[in-house]
């Protein structure tokens, strides 16, 4: 199965009521037992590069070769987007689109809505007739994005509805109370905002920051319009508590594969557990045969 974009995975989520997990990738082992879990599950999968880690994962080219050939090597036959994840210029969407990402998020959040605009413009320009799908953000979610901590400033429905009228983007991340990494205290989430926006733009939401948000809220928030659902925290943490206790049951390990494949297992389980929570599973050919 070749890469594919979000652009009919998303619609046909959202018409379905449920949602795609978009599961970042820190490393081999996190692409192995992603696609492992959503293999087994028979869900849609996005796999994503996190912008702020793409020097450390090597770079664009590199990344999009190890995915590939992974899904090569282990046959998976559900579809796969290997999507940048808070691309943090026009340029940077440009080299992984050229590098063979099928998906990109231009992050222009974080500057005024009519430069937002002209940079999430000049991404989707680009990607169409490249067949990569386009995510945008509106507003700020809270904890730690693009490498910077802010505090939670919600999406105005105003802006959301620019933004996509004008640029045409495939996805929608509109900035509603969620929290990149861990929550502290209880998630407070604005669905009557979230209901008004989903309505006004008409297209597939994207929840940012959904670790530790209690399935309930997550439900709703598919039942409002979220076709994607971002998760990175939890996955990240499982495997360092599979390793950490790894190794602290056996302090004289040494051998990188004994030390690290428990870690590969429980990002697995974790995967698992969340395709099954979004109520993806099952439905990798409703996502293959859609048009
Ligand atoms: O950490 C990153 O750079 C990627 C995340 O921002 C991702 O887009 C996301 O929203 C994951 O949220 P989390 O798992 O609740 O931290
Ligand atoms: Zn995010």
């Amino acid at each position: 199965m070749t890469l594919v974009s979000m652009k009919k995975m998303l619609q046909t989520a959202l018409d379905g009521h449920y949602a795609v997990g978009q599961f970042n990738v820190n490393g081999l082992q996190w692409a192995q037992g992603i696609l492992e879990a959503a293999e087994e599950e028979k869900s849609p999968v996005i796999l994503a590069a996190s912008d702020r880690l793409v020097p450390f994962l090597g770079g664009y080219p590199v990344i999009a070769a190890m995915v590939r050939s992974i899904v090569e090597e282990m046959g998976v036959t559900v579809p796969v987007v290997l999507h940048l994840d808070h691309g943090q210029s026009v340029d940077n969407c440009k080299g992984a689109i050229d590098a063979g990402f099928s998906s990109v998020m231009i992050d222009g959040s974080h500057h005024p809505i009519a430069e937002n605009i002209a940079m999430t413009g000049a991404v989707t320009a680009y990607a169409e007739p490249h067949g990569v799908s386009v995510e945008a953000e509106v507003g700020t979610v809270g904890g730690m994005e693009d490498g910077l901590i802010g505090g939670i400033r919600y999406a105005d429905p105003g802006e959301c509805a620019a933004l996509v009228k004008e640029t045409g983007i495939d996805a929608l991340a509109a900035a509603l109370g969620s929290v990149h990494g861990p929550y502290q205290g209880e998630t407070v989430l604005g669905f009557a905002e979230m209901e008004q926006i989903s309505k006004h733009v008409g297209i597939p939401l994207v929840l940012h920051g959904a670790s530790g948000i209690p399935n309930h809220q997550l439900q709703r928030a598919i039942q409002l319009g979220h076709a994607k659902i971002n998760i990175n925290t939890e996955c990240i943490q499982a495997w360092a508590a599979a390793v950490r206790s790894t190794l602290k049951t056996n302090p004289a390990l040494y051998d990188p594969r004994a030390i690290l494949t428990p870690g590969t297992a429980a990002i697995k389980e974790t995967v698992r557990g969340k395709i099954r929570e979004f109520g993806s599973a099952g439905k990798a050919v409703v996502a293959s045969t859609a048009h």
